[in-house]
C-alpha cells in the first residue's frame, strides 16, 4: 500500500503523558471527522482541528510508494542517534492509512511507535503507545490504550460533563484534559482546570510546544 504523508519533522512530544520525549512526528494526510477545508468546518464532526493536514506538500511530507521507503524517512529524520527511537503517527486520522507492512517496518528500524488518534477505528495491536482523543457526534471504537486525552471545554454540542464522567470509566491508564486551543484559550485553561480540581482521576496536560515554540 502507498501512503500520503502531509509533513514529517523531528521536536519534543507536546502533549500527555510523553510530553518533553525526543520524538519523530508523522502526520498523514486526510481525516474521517473533518475534510480539512475552512469552508466544511461548521459542518464537520469534529470542529475545532487545529491542523493543517490536507494534501503532502509539507516540509518531510509525500507520497510513499511502500512502507520501507516511509520508515526509511522517518529514521533519517530521527538522525543518527541509536538510543530511544520514537515516532508518533498522526495526523488528520492516522489509522486511515496504519498497516501491518508500515508497523513492521517501524518496528524493524527499532522504533517504539505511539499514535493521536480519534478512536473511530481499531488501533493496530501493534503500536506501543496509543492515545485516544475521542470526539462528540463519532462512534468511538477504541475504548482503551494508555491515554485518554479529552480537549475541554466542548463548544456548542460537544462532550457534556455525564460524558466525561462515563468515559473515566474506559480503561486507560491515563484520563488526561487538554484545553481547547481556540480565540478563548485563557477562559478554556480555566474551564480545564476547573474539571480537574473536581474531578481527580482526570490529570492536566497541555500543548506545551506551542509555548515553547517547537512545532
Ligand atoms: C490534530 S489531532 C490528530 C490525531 C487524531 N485525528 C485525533 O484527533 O486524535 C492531534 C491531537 O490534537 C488535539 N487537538 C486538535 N485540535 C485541538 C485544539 N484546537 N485544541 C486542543 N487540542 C486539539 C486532538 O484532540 C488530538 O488529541
Ligand atoms: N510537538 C508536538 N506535539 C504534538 N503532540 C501531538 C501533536 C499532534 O498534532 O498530533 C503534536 C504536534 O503537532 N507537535
Ligand atoms: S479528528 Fe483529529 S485530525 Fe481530524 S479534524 Fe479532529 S482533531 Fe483534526
Ligand atoms: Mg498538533
Amino acid at each position: 500500500m502507498s501512503y500520503a504523508v502531509k509533513e514529517m519533522f523531528l521536536t519534543l512530544q507536546g502533549e500527555g503523558v510523553q510530553a518533553g520525549r525526543r520524538a519523530v512526528f508523522l502526520r498523514f494526510a486526510g481525516c474521517n471527522l473533518w475534510s480539512g477545508r475552512e469552508q466544511d468546518r461548521a459542518s464537520a464532526i469534529c470542529r475545532f482541528c487545529d491542523t493543517d493536514f490536507v494534501g503532502t506538500d509539507g516540509l518531510g511530507g509525500g507520497k510513499f510508494a511502500d512502507a520501507d521507503g516511509l520508515a526509511d524517512a522517518a529514521l533519517g529524520f530521527w538522525g543518527g542517534e541509536e538510543e530511544g527511537r520514537y515516532i508518533v503517527l498522526t495526523g488528520g486520522e492516522p489509522m486511515l492509512q496504519i498497516d501491518d507492512a508500515l508497523v513492521d517496518a517501524l518496528h524493524a528500524r527499532h522504533f517504539t511507535i505511539a499514535i493521536e488518534s480519534n478512536g473511530t477505528l481499531p488501533v493496530h495491536p501493534g503500536i506501543d503507545w496509543v492515545c485516544i482523543s475521542p470526539k462528540a457526534g463519532s462512534d468511538v471504537v477504541q475504548r482503551s490504550g494508555h491515554e485518554l486525552k479529552l480537549v475541554w471545554p466542548q463548544p456548542g454540542g460537544g462532550h457534556s460533563l455525564a460524558d466525561v464522567d462515563a468515559m473515566s470509566e474506559w480503561p486507560f491508564d491515563h484520563h488526561l484534559i487538554q484545553p481547547l486551543d481556540d480565540a478563548h484559550a485563557r477562559d478554556n485553561a480555566r474551564a480545564a482546570i476547573a474539571l480537574v480540581m473536581d474531578r481527580p482521576q482526570w490529570r492536566l496536560t497541555v500543548q506545551a510546544h506551542k509555548y515553547l515554540g517547537l512545532r
